[in-house]
């Protein structure tokens, strides 16, 4: 049998140095320093998967994958519930490489994946690696940085956005590992693998991360513009509902893009201070990731009603009550009352 590649020795590991201190809004936090060594590994401690530059690394090679299926040029495209719900190879083995090198290294962590337990079961020889590429630092509150591996379920969307990607609208598809415990999103990565594509000479892809009451890292949060109100929603999955509850807030400016990761990340770089979508298509893996980001900026993403999102690993994964998401400083009870009463009662549990 062989060694888990995340438990072998001399490889590049991370020591944690945790210090307790007051932060700047004196609540108790965590701040925990990655440094990488050569030497022989311990085992990852549960917690330490919210800072781990693993997830980061993981979230990076599922990214290449989706690069080197497009390239390759056979998608193998498969009709799943409907013909607006697809899935491709770089679906299923992006899905492959995430959680087959998740459940190496944190054998006892719940992983749910969009594409299903025949992708997840095929752990193939090639697991990847993810050793620690950098040293990066973050906060994290105590009561995460210490979370048993039982209390935490992981939900992998491989590729957000497979719509755009057949259609070759490649920065809208993202990565998306959220981390939740007790229900609640805690802590995630949204990996933009295209992001810069249409800049030769620019860093192809970003990855973004974040710990609900710590940090945010990868990148800069912008405030949108003062005086008017950009919303974001779908372009390839509309209906009455989405279009009615889109009107119903008076936006001077609609972005129809694709992904939800993407439209987060529009909420966190300043580009829209809404995203709107009044319908049940949505599923866990779309919202865990990113609404642990978007709170850990301090943006709010609930159902359409303003309710939150619960992630058990018991509940059913599509989102029925639809999605509603704010920027950082913006009023989110004011937008979500504003959402009309049919359209919420066409929304139910
Ligand atoms: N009706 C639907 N059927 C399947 N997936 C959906 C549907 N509506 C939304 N989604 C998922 O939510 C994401 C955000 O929706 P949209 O892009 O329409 O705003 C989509 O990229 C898709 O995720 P995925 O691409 O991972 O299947
Ligand atoms: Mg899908
Ligand atoms: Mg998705
Ligand atoms: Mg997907």
């Amino acid at each position: 049998m062989t060694t888990p590649p995340c438990q072998q020795p001399h490889q590049l590991i991370e020591k944690v140095v945790t210090h307790v201190l007051i932060n700047s809004f004196h609540s108790l936090s965590v701040i925990v320093t990655v440094h990488l060594y050569f030497g022989p590994t311990p085992p990852p401690t549960p917690g330490h998967l919210l800072y781990s530059t693993r997830l980061k690394a993981i979230a990076n090679h599922a990214g290449k994958i989706i690069r080197d299926v497009l390239k390759k040029g056979e998608l193998g495209i498969v009709q799943k519930e409907n013909a607006r719900d697809l899935q491709t190879e770089a679906d299923r083995a992006a899905q492959r490489c995430i959680i087959s090198s998740l459940s190496q290294c944190f054998p006892k962590i719940t992983i749910i994946g969009e594409e299903g337990d025949e992708e997840s079961k095929q752990i193939s020889g090639k697991v990847y690696d993810p050793t620690p590429e950098s040293t990066i630092q973050v906060t994290c509150p105590p009561h995460l940085a210490s979370l048993g591996e039982e209390e935490i379920v992981v939900w992998v969307d491989p590729l957000d956005g497979t719509a755009e990607y057949t259609q070759g609208l490649l920065d809208h598809v993202t990565v998306l590992i959220g981390i939740a415990s007790g229900g609640k999103a805690v802590g995630g990565v949204i990996h933009q693998p295209y992001y810069n594509y249409q800049n030769p000479g620019s860093e192809l892809g970003r990855t973004i991360w974040g710990v609900v009451g710590g940090t945010v890292g990868g990148m800069p949060i912008v405030a949108p513009p003062e005086g008017k109100l950009i919303v974001t929603t779908t372009r390839s999955h509309s209906s009455s509902t989405v279009t009615d509850a889109v009107d119903a807030v008076c936006p001077d400016e609609v972005l129809r893009v694709g992904g939800a990761g993407h439209k987060v990340m529009l909420l966190l770089e300043g580009k829209a201070h809404l995203y709107v979508f009044a319908s049940p298509g949505c599923k866990k893996w779309d919202t865990c990731a990113p609404e642990a980001i978007l709170q850990a900026a301090g943006g709010i993403l609930t159902d359409i009603k303003g309710s939150p999102i619960p992630y058990q690993a018991s509940v059913p994964f599509r989102n029925s009550t639809g999605v509603l998401a704010s920027a950082p400083g913006q009023n989110h009870a004011f937008y979500s009352a504003k959402i009309p009463q049919h359209v919420k009662d066409n929304l139910k549990a």
